[in-house]
Formats: C-alpha cells, sequence, structure tokens
C-alpha cells in the first residue's frame, strides 16, 4: 500500500490500558467511525501469540475501512499478519533495514526529534515521520519534549510527510496550527475517552484548521 499523505491526517495508537474488559478491535471501530484515518497497534508488553492475535483482529476492522494499519516496533508480527508497514523509534531498528526486510511497498514511519535524525529518517527510506512530544504525556513515560521550533524546522526540512504526537488532546490541538504539520498521533485523547467514536470526530473538526494553517 502506497501511503497517502492525507491518510495521516487523524492518526490513532492504540493502548489497551484503557479497555475496561472490552476489546480492542472494539474501541479502534469506534475510533474508525470517529473519523480516524490511521492506526497503529502499539503493543509494550505483549507476547508475541497476544500480539499476533490483536494484530490480526485489528487489521481485519482497518480493512474494512480502508484505513492503512502498522505495527509499532514488532516486524515479525508485521510480517505475519501482512499489516500495511511498521513504526520504529530511533532504538529500533533503521529504516534501510527495515525496508529490505518488508519490500517497497510497505509504510514505513519513523520517530525522530531533531532535523538530523529526520533527514537520517528520510534518507534512508521513511515514509513519514513522527515528531514528539510535543505537549506532557502520561502514555510514554521515556518520552522528552520536543519544541514547537524543532517541529517547524523538521516539516521544513524534509518533503515526506510529519505528524505530530504526544500529549494531544481536543484542548491544545489548535496550538500545532502553523508547524506544517501533516496530521497528528493520538493515544489517550481517543482511547481514554468515555465516547471515543465523539472525541475522535471532535478531533477531527478540530484538524481542519490546524493542518496546513
Ligand atoms: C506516529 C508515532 N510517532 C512516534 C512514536 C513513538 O515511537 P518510539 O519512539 O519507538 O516509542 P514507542 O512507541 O515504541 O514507545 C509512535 N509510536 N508513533
Ligand atoms: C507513543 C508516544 N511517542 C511520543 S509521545 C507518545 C505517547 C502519546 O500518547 P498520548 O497521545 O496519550 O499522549
Amino acid at each position: 500500500m502506497k501511503l497517502d499523505r492525507e491518510s495521516l491526517l487523524l492518526y490513532a495508537v492504540t493502548d489497551r490500558a484503557w479497555l475496561h474488559g472490552r476489546k480492542l478491535a472494539e474501541d479502534v471501530e469506534k475510533a474508525l467511525l470517529g473519523g480516524a484515518t490511521f492506526v497503529q497497534l502499539r503493543e509494550k508488553d505483549a507476547s508475541f501469540e497476544e500480539f499476533l492475535e490483536q494484530a490480526q483482529e485489528v487489521k481485519k476492522v482497518c480493512k474494512k475501512y480502508n484505513v492503512p494499519f502498522v505495527i509499532n516496533d514488532n516486524i515479525e508480527v508485521a510480517l505475519a499478519v501482512n499489516a500495511d508497514g511498521i513504526h520504529v523509534g530511533q532504538s529500533d531498528m533503521e529504516a534501510g533495514s527495515v525496508r529490505e526486510k518488508l519490500g517497497k511497498d510497505k509504510i514505513i514511519g519513523v520517530s525522530t526529534r531533531t532535523v538530523e535524525e529526520a533527514l537520517l529518517a528520510q534518507e534512508r527510506g521513511a515514509d513519514y515521520l513522527g515528531v514528539g512530544a510535543m505537549f506532557q504525556t502520561s502514555t510514554k513515560l521515556d518520552a522528552a519534549d520536543v519544541t514547537f521550533e524543532e517541529l517547524k524546522a523538521i516539516c521544513a526540512a524534509v518533503e515526506i510527510p510529519v505528524v505530530a504526537i504526544g500529549g494531544i488532546s481536543n484542548h491544545n490541538v489548535a496550538e500545532l496550527g502553523g508547524t506544517g504539520i501533516d496530521g497528528v498521533a493520538v493515544v489517550s485523547a481517543i482511547f481514554a475517552a468515555e465516547d471515543i467514536r465523539k472525541a475522535t470526530s471532535e478531533m477531527k473538526q478540530n484538524l481542519e484548521s490546524v493542518v496546513k494553517a
């Protein structure tokens, strides 16, 4: 699947911490009904079998809504379920090696926090960049802040699309206007919400004035 820049507008990153007994695929479907345009399955503590099972279920629902589905970090799981791609961080495998393993048609996203990292990831074949944390987050405890100036500089330096991540909510998303981002990636603003569909659709509306503003 070739990456379409617009599909990064509202990027939902999963977190099973908020399920309260529901199935992840159910909550992902609510986000998709609310207008999420891209989904990443992020599992930090799952066994391979558990990760695989979640991936199969979430992939099915993403396919139903024709939304790209990528796996956080785990190439074996991405290959096993034939996901649309993978998202890797700076401490994971670099984009060039990921490309060799996944082939030219898969989407590769890379986390970057500086212009230097961003240019290198682009050169090595990344299809998009995730930049953050832009605001304080309790979802990723080891996340370090990125300034708005650095985000702007990254957007101006690369040709590939950029999504901002980290602590983004319906209350602060407007602050990202004018930075040059193509979209936002969110975990808790969607998956911790009482009404996931409503929170997603509000975020989608708020994004209209933010992206490329
Ligand atoms: C879209 C997007 N951007 C950044 C990240 C963070 O990735 P990483 O730095 O590898 O950290 P973990 O998610 O693995 O904790 C992301 N997942 N998605
Ligand atoms: C995965 C990740 N990478 C940088 S911050 C972050 C967590 C984003 O979660 P939230 O949207 O709940 O702040």
